[in-house]
Formats: structure tokens, sequence, C-alpha cells
């Protein structure tokens, strides 16, 4: 889903009534997906807790029951235990949503079975007061694991129809014991149903606050990067402008220096570009530029960087250049601006629109700076303006 429309989706969730559990469709497949990995490893966790705990009582019924501390060994090691694990070993692995929960919430309800198996089969006289235990089981899958709500309703009920079952047919147990053993373990479903439903609304409302800013801040995020890449292009040609060339200038002069590179230099200037203007309109002269820049970046190495440095003026950086590179290099600009063919009837004589190009090479060392390499390559220009324009001179840099 594009992130406007999820935005969108996130909002409405969050203006809805607050007591839902359930996202619509394309919010709740999100939340599945942003969440499954990490649930489903608590899940086992909290099952594997669970499953030690429950082993313990192994103790419990040592004490309370030892006529049938055998049977108690084969259910709780025998039949729980693997069926546990099992179910444990693929949640772990993963599965759907709505099996993930439906394996969970059958330990819940194997467990009380299992629970209940192991308290009728004694005939000792304490062994019922085991029951009052029972809403262990409860606090297990609604708020250790905890199931989803629905889920928790569902193995809570079941959970309690079991026991109560159990204990209604339990002749041994006094009748006061057993209206005890009741009240308490529907309490406790209730308290835990409850605590259980207020975890999975601060769950589900926390996912959609925190996915609501990390789509916000993507957004900021993308605007700063479009923000700092427009401050350093030319809006008319979409090339490098001259505030990028001096940030990049210094860093590229230093690396030749680190590496004693070569670094060459182009400055190129449109000939007659008054003239051209005048006799064309601006608006004509700007598609002229926007012409002319492309034909400057076509012609030049991914490494180089093309640079308006202002009005009808180019620069071109080389790291690592060699003076035979940079000579055809700016060879290759000045003829291929020419063969545009672009009409200048502007001015007297000629008749297209060309470029003069002053050329710099050189050798970084703290005996420059780049400034006096700049100044070099301008000079360069102007000798070739001088020699009657469309032209390559190369700066002589002692
Ligand atoms: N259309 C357009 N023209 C521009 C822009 N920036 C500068 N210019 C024009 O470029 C022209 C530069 O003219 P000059 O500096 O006199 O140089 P030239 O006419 O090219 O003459 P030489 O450089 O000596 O060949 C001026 O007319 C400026 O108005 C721009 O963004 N768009």
């Amino acid at each position: 889903m594009i992130n406007d429309a999820l935005l969108k989706a996130v909002e409405e969730e969050l203006e809805k009534r607050p007591w839902r559990l359930k996202f619509s469709e394309e919010v709740e497949a999100r939340f599945e997906a942003d969440t499954q990995r990490q649930r489903s490893l608590n899940m086992v966790v909290a099952g594997l807790i669970a499953a030690s705990i429950y082993s313990l009582f192994l103790i419990n019924d040592y004490s309370f029951r030892p006529d049938s501390f055998l049977t108690a060994v084969q259910l709780r090691i025998g039949v729980m235990l693997p069926i546990g694990l099992t179910i444990l070993w693929l949640v772990y692995r993963g599965v759907a949503p709505a099996i993930r929960e439906t394996l969970m919430a059958t330990t819940v309800v194997v467990a009380m079975m299992v629970s209940c198996l192991i308290f009728v089969t004694s005939t000792e006289p304490y062994s019922y007061l085991d029951v009052f235990s029972f809403g262990l089981i409860l606090v297990v899958g609604n708020i250790i694991y905890p199931l989803r709500f629905s889920y928790a309703c569902a193995s809570s009920g079941i959970g309690v129809l079991i026991m109560l079952a159990f204990i209604v047919a339990y002749e041994p147990m006094p009748i006061e014991a057993k209206r005890l053993a009741m009240f308490s373990i529907v309490a406790k479903a209730l308290f835990t149903l409850f605590a259980n439903y207020r975890l999975e609304r601060s769950e589900r409302s926390g996912y959609l606050l925190v996915l609501k800013e990390k789509i916000r801040s993507g957004y900021y995020l993308k605007d700063n990067r479009k923000l700092s890449r427009l401050s350093v292009t030319d809006p008319l040609t979409n090339i490098a402008n001259r505030r990028q060339f001096d940030t990049i200038f210094p860093l590229r002069w230093q690396e030749a220096i680190d590496k004693h590179n070569f670094l060459g230099l182009m400055v190129i200037d449109i000939d007659y570009f008054k003239a051209y203007n005048d006799y064309y309109g601006h608006l004509q002269g700007d598609q002229c530029l926007r012409q002319v820049a492309a034909t400057i970046q076509a012609n030049s190495r991914d490494t180089d960087l093309v640079v308006r440095f202002g009005g009808e003026e180019f620069v071109v950086l080389m790291p690592n250049a060699t003076s035979q590179a940079v000579r055809q290099a700016a060879e290759r600009i000045r003829c291929s601006i020419e063969a545009l063919y672009i009409p200048n009837y502007g001015c007297s004589g000629q008749r297209l629109v060309t470029v003069s190009i002053g050329v710099a090479l050189l050798c970084p060392t703290n005996r420059f700076t780049p400034d006096e390499f700049l100044a070099h390559a301008d000079t360069a220009l102007y000798r070739a303006k001088r020699q009657g324009r469309n032209c390559v001179c190369v700066a002589d840099i002692e």
C-alpha cells in the first residue's frame, strides 16, 4: 500500500471508537506483518516458562496425592509436555495468525483438562485443593501469552466449563469448596479477560501511533532530501549549481593532493550569447542554455562535476584526469555543441551557437590554491575568446 493511503487508513483507525480490537483489513494485515515474528517469539518464550512451571507442579502432586503420582507424571510429562512443545515448535516455525492463536489457546484448554484429570484420579482427601490453583492456567493464556481477546474468551470459557464439569462430578469435594472453586475460577476468568482486553487495546493503539509517526518521518526525510538536492541544483538546467561546486571543489582538490592525482578544469562560455538573447528572446535563450548544459553533461564522465557557474558560463571539474583526456573532452564538448546546429543569427558572421573553452590541468600541491587554479582556466578561456571563439585554449601553469 502506498504511504498516503496507509497514513489515511491509520488516521481513520485512530479516530474510530477506541474500544474496538479489529482494524480495517489493510491495516490489520500490516499490523500482523509488522508484529507477527516478535509476537510468535514472545509466545514461545512465555510457553516454555509456563511448561516448566506446569511440570514443577509434580512436586505438588507428590505431596498432595502420592497414590496417583505416576498418573500425574504420565499426564504432565507424557501428554501435556509433548503437546505443548509441539505447538510451541510450530508457532516458532511460523504459522498464520489465526492458527497461531488457535494453537496457543489449545494449550490452555489441554492444560485445564490434564489438571482436572490429575486431581480426579486421586482418592486422597485433599486432592481437590489443587483446583484453587487452576486460575493460573487462565493467567498464562490471558496475560502471560497473552492470546488475542477473542481467543482468550473462547479458551477461558471452554477451560472454565471443563473445570466446572469435573468439580460438579467429583463427589469427595465438599459442596462449600465446590462453590468457592466455581466462584473463584469465574472471577479469575473475568479479571484476566479484562486485563487481556486492555493489553491488546494498548498494543494496538500504540502500534497505530508508532506507525503514523514512522510514515510521517518518512515524508520529512523525503522532503529534506529533496530540499538539499534542490539547494545544490541549478533549476534551469538541472545540473549542479555554483553552491555545489564551492562545496565539492575543495574536497576534490584535497583528494588530488593526498593521492598525487591530476585535476582537470574546464571553463566553458557560450559565444555571443547576449546577441542570441537579444535576437531570439530570453525564453529561447533559456532553451539554448538547457541544450548546451545537457550536451556538456552527455560528453562528460560520471565522475566529472558539470556545473552551471553562472549566466552562460559552465565549469567541468575532472578528478583523476590526464592532459590528453582533458583536451579531448574539451574538444569533444566544443564539437558536440557546434553539431547541435542551433542557429544564432543575432551576431554578424557567426551563424551557429558555439562555445569557447579554457582548460587547466594541475597536480595540486600546497603551492597553489583552488582559486588560482580556477583563475588559470579563466585566463585560458579569455585567450580562446580573443583567438576568435569556438575554440579550446589550455592554460600554461608553471
Ligand atoms: N536566457 C538567459 N540568458 C542569460 C541567463 N543568464 C545570463 N544570460 C545572458 O547571457 C548573456 C551574456 O552576455 P555576455 O556576458 O555579454 O557575453 P556574450 O554575449 O556571450 O559574449 P562573449 O562571451 O564575449 O562571446 C547576457 O545577455 C545575459 O543576459 C539566463 O539564465 N537565461
